[in-house]
């Protein structure tokens, strides 16, 4: 049977991945996350990179089976990525503080030579209480916000997720149930 490859340097993905009990390797796939069309909705942008994820690494191993996702925040229509530093993190979480907003996964199965290309796009609803100054300096002091859409963690004991509902898994960058069953059409079960 075709490798499983997870083309994702998310430590996230990897460890539930893992924990789901899947054999597989990792790529991650070098793509622009700032390269899209202004006029996308976040779901949408969620999608094409994930999509470009995917292909990127499927072309280097069209024989396997190419895992890949992308998570975005989104307040309204607009769309909130990871930050670029602690001042970008500082701009984003003060336009969380005290919204409700969606956390947006897209992921792609696809195997370049067969043809095979499968996608879902999962969100779950995140509300956020508002955050002191003070509490916002200190969150940034940590450095958690490094790396995560939205600049936060919700893995991570976030101080300021009130409530939230869908998928954690979506949340934490790998919607697992619906990743499941995705696999599971193509054949993939976990080996434990
Ligand atoms: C909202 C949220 C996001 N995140 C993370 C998941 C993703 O790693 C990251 C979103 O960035 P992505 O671009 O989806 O992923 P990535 O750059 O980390 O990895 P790759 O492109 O190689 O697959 O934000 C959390 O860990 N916790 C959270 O609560």
């Amino acid at each position: 049977m075709a490798r499983l490859i997870l083309a994702s340097g998310s430590p996230r993905r990897l460890e539930l991945l893992r924990e789901a009990g899947y054999a597989f390797d990792v790529h991650p796939a070098d793509v622009d996350e700032s390269d899209f069309p202004p006029s996308l909705s976040p779901a949408e942008i969620a999608e094409l990179l994930a999509n470009r994820k995917a292909d990127t690494v499927a072309r280097r191993f069209p024989d396997d089976l190419v895992l890949a996702a992308d998570t975005v925040v989104a307040l309204g229509n607009q769309m909130l990525g990871k930050p670029a530093d602690a001042d970008d993190a500082r701009r984003i979480l003060r336009s969380l503080s005290g919204t409700l907003h969606q956390v947006i996964t897209a992921v792609v199965l696809c195997r370049a030579s067969t043809g095979t290309r499968l996608s879902k796009t999962v969100r779950s609803s995140v509300s956020m209480r508002e955050m002191t100054d003070q509490e916002l300096e200190a969150y940034i002091a940590t450095g958690l916000w490094e790396g995560k859409a939205g600049a936060y963690g919700i893995q991570d004991n976030d101080p300021f997720v009130t409530r939230i509902d869908g998928s954690l898994t979506n949340i934490v960058g790998l919607p697992m149930e619906q990743t499941r069953a995705m696999l599971s059409d193509c054949g993939y079960e976990p080996a434990r």
